[in-house]
């Protein structure tokens, strides 16, 4: 949970920069916040991804990895555009987006590694000490002020913006959902109630379990393969031909990216599904029929998960009482992530739910927006709002 803060925070001006690890890539940005009514005067970012043997190394390693393109980064900030009030330091907020507890506005202990991250000895370390340990290895002096996970970053970014924004959900490499509570309706919550009488929950959503969602034999089969690959694939259906193929037999060979180009294939003769098939798991001359089978599978997979994600938005807006609304209040979704973003069946059919969901007279209330590195502005936003800064001088 986090306190409701960034209304305050709107006198803040400076340079600020935001680093965000959350999966495969990691980004880093830099915003020119303008004080009260100048909002976000410049921003700009970098992107890299991190290299797989990373994923699976040491604290430092990682660390030392990221360290280096953030001072790469600040060596390359520009005097034009960027401009720091004088005697204040730039600093810098942590989006990190694993399971953390969470011991100060900017300190967390990393429970465990998800998306394919296995860094043991990181494992019950604070994150914020960890980082800040290989900036100075760098010789890059900037405090963490902030250590923020995506969706609340989202969240943030969203409604420094559009005050309407009230949920964050995330569909990347992860999925993760926040939205704003009333204080009163958390019962875990006996501290002082804000001001604004609001905080955020930020739902981990991605643990989420229910036997209202069963789980099939296939997220059975894909739970065990990803613990220890190789020892639960289904050889039981031979439709490439009469044996399964060596390639078949891979776990995740087949990426997302592939199989949206395939799902999204309007050749008449299904050419990018033939092209994938061969490219990626070395099955050539697919019959046509068989192409056709291979996106309605497609389409299958996709529709399960869009549906599930449109499921927990209900959910979420139910819980807020948005999900009956007659009147004009507009409540904005704020989503972000790879899949949402380039995976136009699946946000589609992300959509239709909801709307399906929710029925027509609800759904115009509901509005459904793309938001483009909210997570990276909303990190600079609490950071601002956060600053180590104006606490010592206060
Ligand atoms: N062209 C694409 N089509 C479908 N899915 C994609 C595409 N590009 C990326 N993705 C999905 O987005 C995920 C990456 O999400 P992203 O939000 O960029 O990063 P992360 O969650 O790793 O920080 C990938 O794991 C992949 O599933």
């Amino acid at each position: 949970m986090v306190r409701e803060e960034e209304e305050e925070s709107r006198s803040d001006e400076g340079v600020f920069y935001a680093l965000d690890l959350g999966g495969t890539n990691f980004r880093v940005l830099r915003v020119q916040l303008g004080g009260k009514a100048g909002g976000v005067v410049h921003q700009e970012f970098t992107e890299a991804s991190i290299p797989p043997a990373l994923m699976g190394g040491t604290s430092d390693a990682l660390f030392n990895y990221i360290a280096e393109k953030l001072a790469n980064f600040v060596a390359a900030e520009e005097e034009q555009k960027f401009h720091q009030p004088p005697g204040r330091q730039r600093e810098l907020g942590f989006t990190f987006s694993f399971p953390v507890m969470q011991t100060s506005i900017n300190s967390g202990t990393l429970i465990r590694w998800t998306k394919g991250f296995s860094i043991s000895d990181a494992v019950g370390q604070d994150v914020v000490a960890e980082l800040t340990k290989a900036l100075q290895r760098k010789g890059v002096e900037m405090p963490v002020a902030a250590l923020v996970n995506d969706t609340i970053g989202t969240l943030a970014g969203g409604r420094y913006t559009n005050k309407d924004v009230a949920v964050a959900v995330i569909l990347g490499t992860g999925t993760n959902a926040a939205y704003v509570e009333r204080a009163q309706a958390i019962p875990k919550w006996h501290g002082p109630l804000p001001k604004s009488g609001e905080m955020v929950i930020n739902m981990e959503w991605g643990n989420f379990r229910s036997l209202h969602l069963p789980l099939m034999e296939y997220d059975h089969a894909m739970d065990v393969e990803s613990l220890n690959p190789g020892e639960q694939i289904s050889e039981e259906a031979a439709f490439f031909g009469d044996e399964v193929h060596a390639k078949l037999k891979i776990s995740f060979i087949l990426r997302t990216p592939d199989m949206s180009a395939m799902h999204h294939d309007t050749s008449s003769d299904l050419r990018v599904v033939g092209q994938k098939l061969k490219d990626v798991l070395e099955i050539s001359n697919t019959s046509l029929k068989k192409s056709r089978i291979v996106v309605k599978l497609c389409n299958i997979v996709t529709a399960r998960g869009a549906r599930l994600a449109a499921a927990g938005v209900l959910g979420i807006l139910k819980k807020m009482g948005r999900d009956s609304l007659k009147d004009p209040q507009k409540t904005v979704v704020a989503m972000d992530g790879g899949l949402y973003e380039h995976y136009a069946e699946y946000r589609g059919c992300l959509e239709n739910t909801l709307r399906e969901l929710v029925g027509e007279e609800t759904a115009s209330s509901i509005v459904v927006e793309h938001s483009n590195d909210g997570s990276g502005i909303g990190a600079a936003l609490l950071t601002a709002s956060h600053s180590l800064y104006l606490k010592d001088k206060s």
